[in-house]
């Protein structure tokens, strides 16, 4: 493949490392993907072993080459993009972590949270960050390190310790030591950072006892962070973004007042806001979307749904009713509708705009007549009544609304869910044909960040539709469905 050179994202999820080459059009040339290991040691706890996750990256990586028959030198820049908030500590001496990376889902400073909420402090953090108190974020997981493991709290005296999300890992272990850095995306999501001023914030530094010289430098998304020579040449690393943000991306939302929702494990859905700030007034988070060089830093509302494709696999694995998660569409369109029951999959409580910790699953509605397939249907709408009501909180929040709703992430695969969705919305659901949006995302970053394109004005013209999903509702069902739906979440939760 002489002359031509490709772009390489790497993508570090949840449950996978995966790597993508892409080519100057946005087209997928090869991928490798491996998955590694969670690790629950006590209820509500997540872990991952971040030696784990930069093995299986960096073999995916070689992998990928190899696939492509593809060398280093075929390569103009590699995109980093990842499971958000994840935490991982580090000695900055030997280069390894002192206790396994505390994930995302991890609930256990919860109870911290609550201290903080009860100390009056979520006007201060929120009006700083744009971030509700939760244990989703890293602060407080950065708290307990120092709090709980011995060595992370020697290491902060020496100041010896590196904190970072799993971008700066990954950044770190390519350069070999040489680069502690995030991307403005990332460094919004800690809890740490303050997004009107794109600085740690002196404050929030001192109420979760971090000391800055523990953080990485942060950087905007798109720009030379440094480079690599683990994949037999140098190859400069060139874009960053958490991996929402890089789906924003990946989805061309480059335009104030555009959406995408992603539907993997859970929902997240991410409005795009210009350089405006939009502080909500409806329980949705404001974030970072990306800032291009030295350009503006962007912004994103955004809504987050804890379980989504899971309740699949929950009909899969707790119920036994499919045997793949793919199987549910058919038999969801076994039935016309589902006879008035509504699956609420609130199995780790509920996210946006709910957010209610105590919160806990419930089928309802179930008569004599109720079948696997009324459960199966109702699971998926389930899913499309979450996304719903942060669409509703969103154009609430922007005063606007929405024209279409751009859509990736494996259950977007499935045609009746996606044709509820735009009936329950109102609004049009588009699915691309490149559904690998968050790898796309980190590699149009990287791309601009060595000058392949100019502006994402260029990149623009590469999305492309694959199928679009029309609302054929009539408005009354639509408000009789809605109001069956807040009947079931009103009975799901915990009344806190
Ligand atoms: N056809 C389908 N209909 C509904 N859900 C599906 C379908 N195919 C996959 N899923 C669900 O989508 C999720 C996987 O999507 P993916 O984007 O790979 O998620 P993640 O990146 O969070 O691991 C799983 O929870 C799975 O149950
Ligand atoms: O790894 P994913 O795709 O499940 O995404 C995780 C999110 O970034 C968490 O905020």
């Amino acid at each position: 493949m002489g002359g031509m050179k490709y772009l390489l994202a790497l993508d570090q999820g949840t449950t996978s490392s995966r790597s993508i080459i892409f080519d100057p059009q946005g087209k997928v040339i090869a991928v490798a993907q491996k998955e590694f290991t969670q690790h629950y040691p006590q209820p509500g706890w997540v872990e991952h072993d971040a030696e784990e996750i930069w093995e299986t990256q960096l073999k995916t990586a070689k992998e990928v080459l190899k696939k492509a028959k593809l060398s280093a030198k075929d390569i103009s820049a590699i995109g980093i993009t990842n499971q958000r908030e994840t935490t991982v500590a580090w000695s900055k001496k030997t280069g390894k972590p002192v206790a396994k990376a505390i994930v995302w889902q991890d609930r256990r400073t919860a109870k911290f949270c609550d201290k903080l909420k009860a100390k009056g402090e979520a006007k201060r953090i929120g009006a700083k960050t744009g971030l509700v108190i939760d244990a989703y974020f890293s602060a407080t997981k950065m708290h307990w390190f120092l709090q709980n493991v011995p060595e992370a709290k020697a290491l902060a005296k020496a100041d010896e310790l590196a904190f970072g999300t799993i971008d700066s890992w990954l950044l770190w272990k390519l350069t070999e030591g040489q680069v502690h850095a995030t991307d403005v995306s990332n460094a919004s999501r800690t809890m740490l950072y303050n997004i009107g001023t794109g600085k740690w914030d002196a404050d929030l530094l001192k109420l979760f006892g971090v000391s800055a010289s523990a953080l990485p430098e942060v950087k905007p998304s798109s720009g030379v962070f440094g480079e690599t020579s683990l994949l037999g040449g140098s190859i400069p690393i060139a874009g960053i973004a958490g991996d929402q943000q890089s789906a924003l991306f990946g989805q061309v939302c480059t335009q104030p007042g555009m959406v995408k929702n992603t539907y993997g494990t859970g929902c997240f859905m991410l409005m795009h806001t210009g350089t405006k700030r939009i502080v909500s007034t409806n329980n949705l988070l404001t974030t970072v979307a990306w800032q291009l060089g030295d350009g503006p830093m962007e912004y994103a509302v955004e809504g987050s749904v804890f379980i989504a494709g899971a309740v699949v696999q929950w009909l899969r694995d707790g119920l036994g009713i499919i045997k793949k998660s793919s199987d549910v569409e058919e038999l969801a369109a076994s039935v016309p509708d589902t006879g008035g029951v509504h699956v609420v999959p609130a199995f780790a409580g509920l996210g946006a705009p709910h957010w209610d910790q105590h919160a806990r699953g419930l089928i309802c509605g179930m008569t004599r007549g109720t079948t696997k397939a009324h459960i199966a249907r109702a699971a998926l709408e389930g899913i499309a009544y979450q996304v719903a009501d942060i669409l509703n909180a969103m154009q609430a929040d922007a005063d606007m609304k929405l024209r279409e709703l751009r859509v990736d992430g494996g259950a977007s695969n499935n045609n009746l869910m996606m044709q509820f969705q735009a009936d329950i919305l109102g609004v049009p659901v588009v699915r691309p044909v490149v559904t690998e949006t968050t790898a796309l995302g980190a590699a149009y970053l990287a791309g601009l960040g060595v000058g392949l394109w100019k502006s994402p004005k260029e990149i623009a013209s590469q999305w492309e539709a694959e199928k679009r999903f029309k609302p054929a509702m009539a408005p009354a069902k639509r408000k009789t469905l809605m109001a069956g739906w807040a009947g079931a979440l009103e009975r799901a939760r915990s009344g806190e």
